[in-house]
């Protein structure tokens, strides 16, 4: 066997994906290693999916969509069971990263009955309770002798926590917390697994001790049986019915109807309340808060996955589509020829790499943030929330925009759910509104940003963090891309410096000149979220190619260096020309300028595009990860689409009952009439 630089290549696959796989200038492996921000992690994804592999009864019994959402359910708790019992033959003991490759692997994107426990219940336990209360609960959780899930969001409200209906009123007399909903709206609605999986749950509920509220607070609730798993008397919930994708996840609803728990179920690693009512409050108003941002913070992987997903469906299909010819002399070309098919699909892997290197220093700040809060040093909560609020946003975003274009670029198989591209961006569009609404979290992202303008006009510059030191620094009066003979990435950063820059200061003078109209803050914060939005997006997007470049740099492997520089060279240009208002609004890029950047990234485009194959490649997803007909390994595509559809449950039988029942009938009848 030939020994070839893409490792997807296997003998007998469509001879039209192979030939694209042989123009791979890199090593797919070390491209993996890139990707996953370790070869041994690489590797480790390798191993597991071939053990995976190994194991039929691992495997999806039937394609998902041709499942009722209560047998997806029954499979995925099948296999969940399956994969607990065989965990450490598997992925190294509590190796979260190995985790989640498992689960997407055995389990999918569609979630199963223990998805929140481990995102949510175990992080807020981890960080929250006490030494003494994680001896009691976490290492049952850990071991899934119980299972919990997060339940913040009510009926009434998600966003606005300081107004949860929920509360939790100490009584002295009994050193117990009596937890109870007033309304319909103060029920609990949306927590994952709450519905029918979870015994346990991490609760947000406002706290009043004597008559005061407290805010927002975290308690560990029993809420079923652990035995019969019936709901314990007090409690009230359920599902909540089926939603646009995702399942497999039982969200749910909760009531408490004066339901006790004792006082030492307040999870107190920072807050506590003594028994005689003191409250001793913690370093942090927001320490709480911590399991949200331990999703926001792993997240943005999580979305550059989803995202490549769809991509690597898309372009595998798109070098086996032939569709219409480009020289009419010529046979059918495959679609990924066209140019307007690379300019829909490239852009969205150079982001997905994007991404994905941001995901990587994001999870680096927030294990850094959670060993120092652990200690007590919050000072970094407010940077890493800043970060992770517009990280999630504008990732999150781009993510589902880029699925769909990639569902385009799928033609009419792209809606078919073979393509497995309508579960993809259900799942992924899910991150634009949970763990904080996308308009929401900028806004949070914005007042940081509105503090450090402050400082740059009350000539406090050198106060600024380093992810906003930019903005005291003084921009070139225009742009130099184009204006040096070796035009490179400094030019276009410091071009997306002074785009961030300009709208963050301007945003800023908004709202404070609107104030000094007299306008109260939160009106004048109102009247300028458009503008602050804004500038929360042009400050994250600079980050991420920032995160870009800083990887691009470490790269030492050349072949790798140079694909990835082309890859970077494409996601400037696009940027750059995507949010080409700002930039030529003050004259700061011209259009002749922005005439080199478009020239750029049509050349990064055709340079790009013998790659295309081995970057998606890359990423290393196994069929049954993918679970796509149009996106499978080995290029068969029509014949697996025709085995699919025979699949169909629709195909059992020639004749349908509602055919006999109603068809028949009817056309019987029109029949007669016309006798
Ligand atoms: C590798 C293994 C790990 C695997 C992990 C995988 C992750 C997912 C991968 C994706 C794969 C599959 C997808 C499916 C997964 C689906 C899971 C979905 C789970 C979803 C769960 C939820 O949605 S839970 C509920 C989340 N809810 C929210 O996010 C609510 C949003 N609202 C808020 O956060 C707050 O209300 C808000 C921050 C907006 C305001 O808070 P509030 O207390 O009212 O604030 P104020 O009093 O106004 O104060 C604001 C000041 O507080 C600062 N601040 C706020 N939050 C923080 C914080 N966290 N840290 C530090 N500081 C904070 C803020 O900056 C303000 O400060 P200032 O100085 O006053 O400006
Ligand atoms: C798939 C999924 C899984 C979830 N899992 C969980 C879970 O496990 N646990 C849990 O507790 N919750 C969960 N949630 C709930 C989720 O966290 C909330 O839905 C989310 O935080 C948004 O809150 P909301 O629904 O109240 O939206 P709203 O706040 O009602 O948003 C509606 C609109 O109002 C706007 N808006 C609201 N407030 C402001 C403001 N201050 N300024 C400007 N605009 C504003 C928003 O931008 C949005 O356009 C989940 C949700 C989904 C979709």
């Amino acid at each position: 066997m030939v020994h070839h630089q893409n490792k997807a290549i296997r003998e007998g696959d469509n001879p039209d994906l192979t030939a694209e796989r042989v123009t791979g200038t890199f090593d797919t492996h070390s491209m993996a290693a890139q990707i996953y921000n370790s070869e041994a992690h690489a590797r480790r994804r390798r191993e597991i999916t071939e053990i995976i592999a190994k194991r039929p009864e691992l495997h999806d019994t039937k394609p998902f969509p041709f499942m009722t959402r209560e047998e997806k359910i029954l499979e995925s708790s099948r296999k969940l069971t399956l994969i607990t019992k065989h965990m450490n033959e598997i992925i190294e003991p509590n190796n979260s990263n190995e985790m989640f490759h498992l689960n997407n692997e055995v389990l999918g994107i569609e979630g199963h009955p223990m998805a929140l426990h481990g995102i949510m219940f175990i992080p807020a336990l981890t960080a929250q309770a006490s030494e003494e209360q994680q001896k009691k609960w976490l290492t049952r959780a850990i071991n899934r002798e119980i299972v919990g899930t997060y339940a913040q969001t009510e009926l009434g409200h998600g966003t606005n926590l300081q107004n949860l209906e929920t509360t939790a009123t100490y009584d002295v007399a009994t050193q117990e917390f009596v937890l109870h909903t007033p309304t319909i709206t103060g029920l609990k609605w949306w927590p994952g697994n709450l519905g029918k999986s979870s015994n346990y749950a991490v609760v947000v509920a406002l706290m009043f001790i004597k008559g005061k509220n407290y805010g927002p607070h975290t308690f560990m609730v029993p809420l079923r049986d652990e035995k019969t798993h019936q709901p314990l008397k007090g409690i009230t919930i359920g599902d909540i019915g089926p939603k646009i994708a995702y399942n497999v996840t039982d969200n749910g609803f909760l009531g408490f109807d004066h339901y006790r728990i004792p006082r030492t179920n307040l999870l107190m690693r920072h807050t506590r309340v003594e028994p005689d009512g003191t409250y001793v409050k913690p370093p942090h108003a927001k320490i709480n808060y911590s399991a949200m941002v331990h999703v926001r913070s792993h997240m943005i992987t999580g979305q550059a996955i989803m995202l490549s997903y769809a991509l690597t469906i898309a372009t595998r299909y798109s070098s086996v589509r032939r569709q219409g010819q480009i020289d009419t002399t010529q046979p059918e070309v495959k679609v990924l020829e066209y140019q307007t098919q690379q300019h829909r699909l490239f852009p969205y892997i150079a982001r997905a790499y994007a991404f994905v290197f941001a995901g990587a220093e994001t999870v680096k700040l927030y294990e850094r943030v959670l060993e120092e809060v652990a200690t007590g040093n919050v000072s970094l909560m407010a940077d890493l929330h800043a970060l992770t609020s517009g990280l999630k946003s504008v990732v999150s975003h781009y993510t589902a925009q880029g699925i769909e274009q990639a569902r385009m670029a799928c033609g009419g198989h792209g809606y078919s759910q073979a393509s497995y591209m309508s579960e993809i961006f259900g799942v992924a569009v899910g991150g634009c509104t949970y763990e904080g609404e996308n308009m929401v979290m900028l806004l949070q992202l914005a007042r940081y940003l509105v503090k450090s303008a402050s400082l740059v006009k009350t000539g406090q510059s050198s106060k600024l963090g380093p992810l906003v030191a930019y903005l005291g620094a003084k921009s070139d009066s225009t742009s130099l891309i184009d204006r040096t003979p070796t035009t490179g990435f400094a030019e276009y950063v410091k071009t997306f410096q002074h785009i961030a820059r300009r709208q963050t200061l301007k945003a800023a003078d908004k709202f404070f000149g609107l104030m000094e109209k007299g306008e109260k803050r939160p009106i004048a914060w109102n009247k300028s979220s458009v503008e602050l939005n804004r500038a929360s997006r042009l400050h994250t997007r600079l980050y991420i190619v920032e995160a870009f470049v800083r990887r691009v740099e470490e790269v030492a492997d050349p072949r790798l260096k140079e694909v990835l520089t082309d890859l970077l060279h494409l996601h400037v240009n696009y940027e750059l020309l995507d949010m080409s208002t700002y930039a030529l609004e003050d004259g700061f890029v011209s259009s002749s300028q922005l005439d080199y950047v478009r020239d750029q990234l049509y050349f990064y485009l055709a340079k790009i595009r013998p790659n295309a194959v081995s970057l998606v490649d890359s990423w290393e997803f196994s069929d049954q990860e993918l679970r796509s007909v149009l996106g499978r390994r080995d290029g068969h595509v029509y014949e697996n689409l025709f085995a699919w559809a025979k699949a169909s449950p629709l195909n059992k039988t020639d004749v349908l009952p509602s055919v006999d029942k109603y068809l028949k009938p009817l056309m019987e009848s029109a029949r007669a009439s016309k006798l």
